[in-house]
């Protein structure tokens, strides 16, 4: 069993820090990049697992500690996988209010059955920045993209993306409930269970 009391967070989102910090509760203390450093690093690698290696390396890098990043997102059928890794710079980084308006208006004539969508996450762990070892999971959360957005929520995709275990959007689900569900529970899930914390 591995043994991590502080982790660093490679994320500048905080709707992900709050999830994921209730997620792995008080075994682990995750400590935000923002404390060490507000520079992004570009996400240039053409996967979820390259974009979380990359975040989780720098994030080592720069504050000297174990670092967990998460890199997400939605991918929707009708799209061809659009936006993937690309989810938060979909509207050119306008922000989720515009990303969201950007995908009703991609959907706009898309019937429910064809609305298909998948939220995924992949979280890698490295312990030091150069880590030949980097601990990887992922999970998926199967849904549909709504016609108009429900619910407060969340963040990021989450007023548009619909729960049919649920039969409402994670946006309007309680924290509790979206952390027991979705894409990310599913890969924090396996993680712990890889750290020996399941
Ligand atoms: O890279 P970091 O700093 O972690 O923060 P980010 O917001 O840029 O994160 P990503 O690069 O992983 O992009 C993921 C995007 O996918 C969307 N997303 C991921 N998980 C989500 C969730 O649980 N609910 C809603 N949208 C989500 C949301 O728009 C995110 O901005
Ligand atoms: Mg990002």
């Amino acid at each position: 069993m591995m043994n991590f009391q502080q982790l660093v967070l490679a994320s500048h989102n905080a709707g992900k820090l709050k999830e994921l910090q209730a997620m792995l509760g008080g075994s682990v203390q995750l400590r935000s990049i923002g404390e060490f450093s507000q520079v992004e690093p570009e996400e240039t690698g053409l996967s979820f697992v390259e974009n979380a290696i990359l975040k989780a390396r720098n994030a080592a890098r720069l504050s000297g500690l174990p670092a967990l990043a998460d890199d997400s997102g939605l991918a929707v059928d009708f799209l061809g996988g659009a936006p993937g890794i690309y989810s938060a710079r979909y509207a050119d980084g306008k922000g989720d209010a515009a990303n969201n308006a950007k995908l009703l208006d991609a959907l706009k004539d898309v019937p429910e059955e064809q609305r298909g969508a998948q939220f995924v996450c992949v979280l890698a762990l490295v312990r030091h920045a150069d880590d030949p070892l980097p601990i990887l999971c992922e999970g998926l959360w199967h849904g549909r993209i709504l016609f108009e957005a429900s619910g407060d929520h969340g963040f990021g995709y989450d007023p548009l993306f619909w729960v049919p275990e649920r039969n409402c959007s994670s946006a309007d689900l309680a924290p509790l409930e979206k952390n027991q569900l979705s894409h990310r529970a599913r890969a924090m899930a396996l993680l712990r269970q890889r750290l020996g914390l399941a």
